[in-house]
């Protein structure tokens, strides 16, 4: 097994790209879906199931994991790959993000990083780029990202430029914090909010810092489809062809599709794993909402043809009274079944670009859920 974190370009078709990634724990197919495992689970599913459904790398989160059980701790138990019990590759995001979504009372200074409240028991914390990088080596991760600044959308360009600039300057400390790792990566985010001018400064400043990987972040932030879509088009040509690109946050199944045929080669989302939590099942016939009462005395499965157990096995009926009853086997099977159609949606994708349909296999996809649901 490789010692080293190679990236290598199988084929294209269009924009659309068909790759993979050879890690120290394992081969990351390209286009991907990882699943996120927040603070050490994909919520409702073992991940011997995440596995068997395709999914070769899961995220973790710092902000969640150093504020419990904590970064030093997770050494103590021998790093979060053994803690979890996943022997695969793990990606992490370095917090930012988070602490501007979560976190209470927060603070950024660009020397010392952000300064916040545990929104679990009201702690003060600091994290600068140094610190995430070493939480992150702390847990053990194979893919760190660097510690960003996400501007919300819409905002005022003087903003979004002040923190577009304290990312780019936050990547190169990171750069030299996470130094040199074999078998490791440490991926820059591209900011630059929904201007093109700033979104190709932050890409072509990042390029410069010749790093493994680069995520597109500051999208799916509220902004609409055609915004995250267009900022997608400014933003990738700038960056190598030869590593991963990764588009953080993103997406539904639509999403995915139209990013892939813009060249993203990596994708995560809470969507399947908090739909399901919610009652709402993806499907090729489109989303279904096992709420709606439409379902309370309906026989069939969501889809008899999948080869997934709880979209074949179990009546719409029984999933609606366990959505209705709030029984926790309605989440682990939704979960089970949304993942199942992500992975298989992304299994479509590869194989689609690899005999070079994409086009076809994106209008066909497109299609079906327009057909809707019977
Ligand atoms: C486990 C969650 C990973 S993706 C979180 C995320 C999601 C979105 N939409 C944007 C960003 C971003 O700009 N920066 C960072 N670090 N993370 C982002």
């Amino acid at each position: 097994m490789s010692e080293q974190f190679e990236f290598t370009l199988k084929a294209t078709d269009g924009n659309a790209r068909l790759g993979a990634i050879v890690m120290p724990r394992g081969e990351i197919r390209t286009p991907a879906f990882m699943p996120v495992g927040t603070a050490g689970t994909v919520k409702a599913m073992y991940l011997d199931q995440v596995r068997d459904l395709g999914a070769d790398i899961i995220l973790g989160n710092t902000y969640h994991l150093m504020l419990r059980p904590g970064a030093e701790r997770v050494a103590r138990l021998g790093g979060l790959h053994s803690l979890i019990r996943w022997q695969y590759p793990i990606l992490t995001d370095s917090g930012g993000f988070q602490v501007m979504s979560l976190a209470a009372l927060r603070q950024i200074d660009e020397k010392k990083g952000v300064t916040f409240k545990s929104h679990i028991d009201g702690s003060v914390h600091h994290m600068s780029p140094e610190r995430s990088i070493e939480i992150q080596g702390l847990l053990g991760s194979d893919i760190q990202m660097q510690l960003d600044e996400c501007v919300r959308l819409p905002a005022e360009r003087a903003e979004i430029e002040k923190s577009t600039d304290m990312s780019l300057r936050w990547a190169e400390r990171c750069r030299i914090a996470f130094g040199d790792q074999p078998g490791k990566a440490m991926f820059g985010i591209v900011q630059g909010g929904d201007l093109p001018d700033l979104r190709i400064r932050s890409a072509r400043g990042l390029a410069d810092l010749d790093l493994k990987g680069y995520a597109v972040g500051g999208l799916a932030v509220g902004e609409p489809q055609e915004v995250m879509l267009a900022m997608l088009e400014t933003t990738l040509p700038e960056l190598p062809t030869t590593k991963p690109r990764y588009l953080m946050g993103v997406g539904t199944p639509d999403d995915i599709l139209k990013s892939v045929a813009r060249g993203i080669d990596m994708f995560d989302c809470v969507m399947p794993t908090r739909a399901g939590r919610h009652g709402l099942a993806f499907t090729r016939r489109g989303k279904v909402n096992l709420r709606n009462a439409r379902h309370a005395e309906d026989l069939r499965p969501l889809d008899e043809e999948s080869n997934c157990p709880a979209a074949r096995d179990y009546s719409r009926a029984y999933l609606h009274h366990l959505v209705r009853a709030n029984e926790s086997l309605a989440g682990m099977l939704l979960t089970w079944n949304n993942l199942h159609y992500y992975q298989d949606l992304m299994q479509g994708i590869r194989a689609a670009i690899a005999e070079g349909r994409f086009t076809d296999f994106m209008a066909e996809t497109q299609e079906s859920w327009a057909r809707g649901d019977i």
